[in-house]
């Protein structure tokens, strides 16, 4: 019941809006001071002000982006348009903001075709209102890129998507400002036409106070004020002046003489007291109260036909699918920079130390028998870079230098009491053997180095266990065990020496994907923010609940399908190119790879719903890129962080997803496991929590 008076109400309403003591706070100081104003449907609305007394401000609260504080007794309803306490406009209203709110890489007309679909009209439409507007507002050609006009010709394209599908309330943020005078004539002539005989209500903002002669109604603005509201001729008769520019300036005085006289009385500031009545007489509209009820009844359904989520979803999409077609070094870059991240990791990390500078003294003669020779002739000239020396001393002083990176020292009598020591199997009595010694110096600070160098020499030392039946390592017909044995579980580990590079690369093909995701997801939002192209198409068309889901949707579609490229590049270039072995079916690493990209992208739509320039939305992925790094186990097992730390990071959107990756590729793991589950179900709790969050944040935030 409470509902249909309510709508009776808005539909006998005849004004095209209504504010009713709407104060704008932005920062700590009110830039809307208690502002009523009602203005009748049909004819020309000018605000008037100088820069900075809150005429955008003004605008923007009007079209939802700004939300007024509570009124003195609490209300709620204080703005209403076209007779309705919501923004959702549909085609009802056309915007145009201050800035330029166009997407730069698109033509006139696909830019007009955008804004055409949003709104739901036909192409058909489209086309005949677009070759309108271009020879009304005297544009350049069609096919001419955005990007490519002059910023007076871009306001005139701002200007054409306002008026484009013929909406019956104009909001206009100083829609004049750089036109040459003929065409700013020709505007308002556009502007009077329609709004006598179509009854359309045009707002707008102007700096150009005689222009202003024309609209029916203007209002003067002065920080924060309306100070008096008014049919031009008629304040000018009011105020017994010859121009609007005079009626302004004793607009002013009045208002300074006020405010000093407040302050000089000590007086509370009281905003009520200071403002001026704004309910307007629109004297020149012959519009009778049953027409007007008649009218808003048409108006208000007209306002309920939403544009259908299909065709603006299509617009949304195109417009994507057009700024990667103009900007292919862009889409590449999408590409290539993946491969190449692989390719480095690849050809840098984990790959095994080649030509390491080590010095290498003998001071036992060296012949065929000894066994200094032995090893020397063992070593893997690929690996070492062996310089031989005299002393210990000469290579010491190269190696405090850093031209070596190791040095062994072998001893006078090393091979003889090497023989007599496995011989007698003794190894205790130090003093005997003395000179028996194979000293090793290394660089312990580079510990890479370190293990590569005693790789190597337990690999040397195998070897003369194996040529020369030793049996430490080997069994000899002496001994039929060996000291040490290297088993494995049937066909567990195929036959590949296992590298740093097979741990990482599971985690480094995850993080590539993750990242370039959240990035680009990101940035694309945030971009379309700070250039105001993005509270215009919130503004137009659906209502902005549908618009949220819109825009987020035809970014993730948009980005799954670069996304699909991306893993198939990646995992290519990884398994095939730099061959990592890959022991499982390629199924679950690829649904890997989509669900972290997934999960990327929607975490790039928190970043961009929270932070609204490009700088800081940069800052946030960069400064997120080494701790997920460090955190997911991708640089070093998670076994190595304190067990506090691992009880949280194995959540991670990436932990498990990169343990699973690690299982399927090279041991072959598949959904049955749990790690390969568990990696499924956190990265699509993680994805769905950003999405949720994106939404929610979307739609509370009006900034
Ligand atoms: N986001 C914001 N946070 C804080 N203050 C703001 C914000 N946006 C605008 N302002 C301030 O609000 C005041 C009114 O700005 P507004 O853009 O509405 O002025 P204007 O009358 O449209 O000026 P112009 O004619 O130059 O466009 C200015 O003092 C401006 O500094």
């Amino acid at each position: 019941m409470e509902h249909a008076i309510n709508d009776l109400d808005e539909l006998a309403n005849p004004y095209a809006i209504e504010l009713i003591d709407v104060t704008v706070r932005l920062g700590n100081r009110d830039i809307l001071k208690s502002i009523h104003l009602t203005i009748e449907q049909g004819g020309i609305f000018a605000l008037l002000g100088p820069s900075g007394c809150g005429k955008t401000t003004l605008i923007r609260t009007l079209v939802g982006r700004l939300q007024p504080l509570n009124n003195h007794n609490g209300a709620r309803k204080q703005i209403s348009i076209l007779g309705k306490h919501t923004h959702a406009f549909g085609q009802m209203v056309g915007f145009m903001p201050q800035e330029m709110a166009l997407h730069s890489t698109n033509t006139i007309e696909e830019e007009l075709f955008f804004y055409g679909r949003l709104v739901n009209m036909s192409n058909k439409n489209i086309k005949q209102r677009c070759q309108f507007l271009i020879d009304f507002l005297e544009l350049p050609h069609k096919q001419k890129s955005i990007s490519t006009l002059s910023g007076g010709q871009q306001r005139r394209v701002s200007f054409a998507i306002a008026l484009l599908h013929e909406p019956k309330l104009l909001i206009l943020d100083e829609p004049t400002v750089g036109v040459d005078p003929i065409l700013r004539k020709k505007i308002w002539q556009h502007l009077t036409e329609i709004t006598m005989k179509n009854d359309v209500t045009a707002i707008l903002t102007t700096h150009y106070i005689e222009e202003a002669r024309q609209a029916n109604i203007i209002s003067f603005m002065r920080h924060g004020y309306l100070l008096e509201t008014g049919h031009p001729n008629d304040l000018i008769l009011k105020h017994e002046q010859q121009t609007l520019e005079a009626v302004f300036l004793e607009l002013c005085e009045d208002r300074h003489r006020l405010e000093i006289q407040c302050q000089t009385q000590e007086k509370v500031h009281d905003h009520k007291s200071l403002t001026i009545a704004n309910k307007i007489c629109h004297s020149c509209q012959s519009v009778t109260c049953s027409c007007c009820m008649k009218k808003s009844c048409c108006l208000t359904r007209r306002s309920c036909a939403r544009p259908s989520l299909g065709r603006s979803l299509c617009a949304l999409l195109i417009k994507d699918i057009l700024k990667f077609q103009r900007n292919p070094f862009m889409l590449i870059i999408q590409f290539l920079v993946p491969i190449l991240q692989i390719a480095l990791f690849c050809l840098c990390v984990g790959r095994k130390l080649s030509n390491i500078p080590f010095g290498f003294i003998s001071r036992e003669t060296i012949g065929s028998s000894s066994a200094s020779e032995l090893i020397l002739n063992k070593i893997d000239r690929n690996v070492f870079k062996i310089i031989e020396y005299k002393t210990i001393d000469e290579a010491q002083r190269l190696f405090d230098v850093g031209y070596l990176s190791g040095i062994i020292n072998i001893g006078e009598n090393f091979s003889r009491e090497l023989i007599e020591k496995t011989t007698h199997c003794s190894f205790s009595n130090v003093n005997k053997y003395n000179d028996s010694q194979f000293t090793m110096y290394m660089d312990q600070t580079n510990r890479q180095m370190v293990y590569t160098i005693a790789e190597e020499f337990i690999r040397i030392f195998k070897t003369i266990d194996t040529d020369y039946h030793l049996g430490f390592f080997t069994s000899t017909p002496m001994n039929q065990e060996s000291l040490f044995k290297l088993a494995q579980f049937h066909n567990n580990l195929p036959e590949i020496e296992y590298t740093f590079t097979h741990f990482m690369i599971p985690g480094i093909v995850l993080s590539v994907i993750f990242f370039f995701n959240v990035a680009l997801t990101a940035l694309s939002l945030v971009t379309e923010q700070s250039d105001g192209t993005q509270e215009r198409v919130w503004i137009t068309g659906a209502p902005k609940s549908v618009k949220a889901n819109e825009i987020i949707f035809s970014q993730l579609i948009i980005h799954s399908m670069i996304l699909i490229i991306q893993i198939v590049i990646v995992l290519f270039t990884s398994l095939y190119v730099f061959e990592i072995p890959s022991r499982g079916s390629l199924l679950y690493p690829s649904l890997l790879c989509v669900i972290q990209g997934f999960c990327g992208m929607t975490f790039g739509l928190v970043i961009s719903t929270i932070f609204t320039t490009e700088i800081n939305a940069h800052q946030v992925t960069m400064s997120i890129f080494y701790p997920v790094l460090l955190l997911s186990g991708i640089v070093w097992p998670l076994e190595g962080q304190p067990i506090w730390m691992r009880t949280i990071t194995e959540w991670l959107p990436m932990t498990k997803a990169i343990d699973a990756m690690r299982g399927i590729l090279l041991k072959g793991w598949g959904i049955q496991h749990l790690v390969v589950q568990q990696a499924f179900w956190i990265t699509s709790i993680w994805s769905m929590f950003f999405l949720i969050l994106t939404l929610f944040i979307f739609n509370c935030r009006r900034l």
